[in-house]
């Protein structure tokens, strides 16, 4: 695969050469717009930025901050901001990449970008998290803004974070801007039907996959990696369905249980202890086993790289659904193809999340908001439209759902680029 940027690495495993090697297998079916495809591979605008902050011991610590816009041809940045201690400026180049495809392949007016720190926000107080979100907001405010690019929840960051990210914004600029970033409280100019968002798109995504594939969700076997924001809420919905959730995933362990979880038990434990380990009534396995777990529907929904050709090899599902984003590296992608396993791709799968975000940005401007049933039955609607104009796009071609959406997403956005022009 070409890669034409000096500053990023070889690891063939890497987030942005999994995206490098998403966007050649695409190529064949631009036709002439093809000729547009290094815009693809070059992110318009990466910064880093130094986070410092006191500790409440007095020292002072510096944070690695990024915020990259991979491509505004079609609107403003839109992506997350994550924390953890493996952010690097590489793999919020390749999240922001994604949620250029994401955004064009759902038809949302926006380019794609994502953010985040190298922390382990499980170290920081509650306060020096206040601190660094605010003294990294300042920082990348030279870029953001509610017409430029909007920032939203993602790993590790939630609702309060975007109320400080939106309130150091505004005092920097000396007006309230709600729409400078989405995932806020409700009082604070957030949606209803954000938080759990993300997780109802994967929901509906499965649920049209499996109708499609004469899966029943009545009784179907779901495991899930990753029981945060996403995993949690595609699990509550499955449930609610029929399924059975089977296996679950997440840093304090894995837990099996054949019979199904209970589910209120489980989400009691998550809040008490922030994870899953502590659940009784279900069997301790080791980490490795989880991918070998009998079931009909996987969701992964923790962080990329996890599903490699051996564990590809190894899966019992029939149904992938990818929460989180690029969980599948290029080559397990032909595996599970060649074993007839069908993958919905993050890039339509977890797009339930922007999308309500969209919703909430748009409210933000008209300063009139909806009801949940309103947002529920509109982003069930744009999901299932654009799965199945995926889906005709995929069996046309006889290419994979991963690359019909890339299909139908990077037309969309090289035609803008296209018509935009290069010269200001
Ligand atoms: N939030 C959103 O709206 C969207 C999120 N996504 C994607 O969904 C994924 C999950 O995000 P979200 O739910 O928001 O994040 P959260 O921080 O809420 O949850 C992440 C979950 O993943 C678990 N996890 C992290 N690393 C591992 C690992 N190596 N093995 C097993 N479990 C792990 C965490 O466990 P622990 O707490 O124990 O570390 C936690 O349960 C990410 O890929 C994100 O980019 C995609 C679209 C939108
Ligand atoms: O809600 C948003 O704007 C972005 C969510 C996100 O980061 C993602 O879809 O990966």
């Amino acid at each position: 695969m070409s890669n034409p940027l000096s500053y990023v690495g070889s690891e063939d495993s890497s987030p942005w050469h999994t995206y490098l090697s998403q966007v050649d297998r695409v190529l064949p079916y631009l036709g002439n717009l093809a000729r547009w495809a290094e815009t693809l591979k070059r992110p318009k605008r990466a910064l880093i930025v130094d986070v410092p902050i006191e500790m409440d011991d007095g020292s002072v610590r510096h944070f690695e901050g990024f915020r990259v816009q991979h491509n505004l041809s079609r609107g403003p940045g839109k992506g997350g901001v994550r924390y953890h201690p493996d952010v690097t400026l590489e793999e919020v180049m390749a999240l922001s990449a994604w949620m250029t495809i994401k955004c064009a392949g759902v038809g949302l007016p926006y380019g794609g970008a994502k953010g985040g720190i190298r922390v382990d926000p499980k170290t920081l107080s509650h306060k020096e998290l206040e601190r660094m979100t605010r003294r990294y907001t300042s920082e990348i405010g030279i870029i953001i803004g509610p017409q430029r690019d909007i920032p939203a929840p993602d790993v590790n960051t939630n609702g309060q974070i975007m109320a400080w990210m939106m309130d150091t914004y505004s005092m920097n600029t000396g007006s309230t801007a709600t729409g400078v970033v989405t995932g806020k409280p409700i009082h604070l100019g957030g949606s209803l039907g954000r938080v759990k968002a993300t997780g109802r798109g994967v929901f509906v995504t499965g649920r049209e996959a499996a109708r499609r594939i004469g899966l029943k969700l009545d009784g179907a076997r779901v495991a899930v990696q990753g029981f945060g924001n996403v995993g949690s809420a595609a699990a509550e919905l499955f449930v609610g369905a029929g399924a059975k959730i089977v296996a679950v995933q997440d840093h304090t362990g894995t837990l099996v249980n054949k019979n199904g979880f209970d589910m209120q038990g489980l989400m009691a434990t998550v809040r008490r202890d922030g994870g899953v380990g502590n659940f009784k009534e279900a069997e301790r396995v080791d980490n490795e086993s989880f991918w070998d777990v009998d079931c009909d529907i996987l969701i992964p929904a923790a962080l990329e790289g996890q599903i490699d050709t051996a564990r590809a090899n190894r899966l019992k599902a029939k149904l992938v659904l990818e929460g989180a984003n690029g969980p599948t590296l290029p080559d397990a992608d032909d595996v599970m193809r060649e074993r007839g396993i069908l993958v919905v791709p993050d890039v339509i799968c977890n797009a339930g999340g922007v999308t309500v975000s969209y919703f909430e940005w748009v409210q933000d401007f008209s300063s009139f908001f909806w009801t949940e049933d309103e947002i529920n039955v509109r982003l069930d609607k744009i999901m299932v439209d654009a799965l199945k104009h995926i889906w005709d796009t995929a069996d046309k071609h006889k290419i994979t759902l991963r690359t019909a959406t890339f299909a139908v997403a990077c037309e969309r956005i090289l035609i803008a680029r296209e018509e935009r022009g290069l010269y200001p």
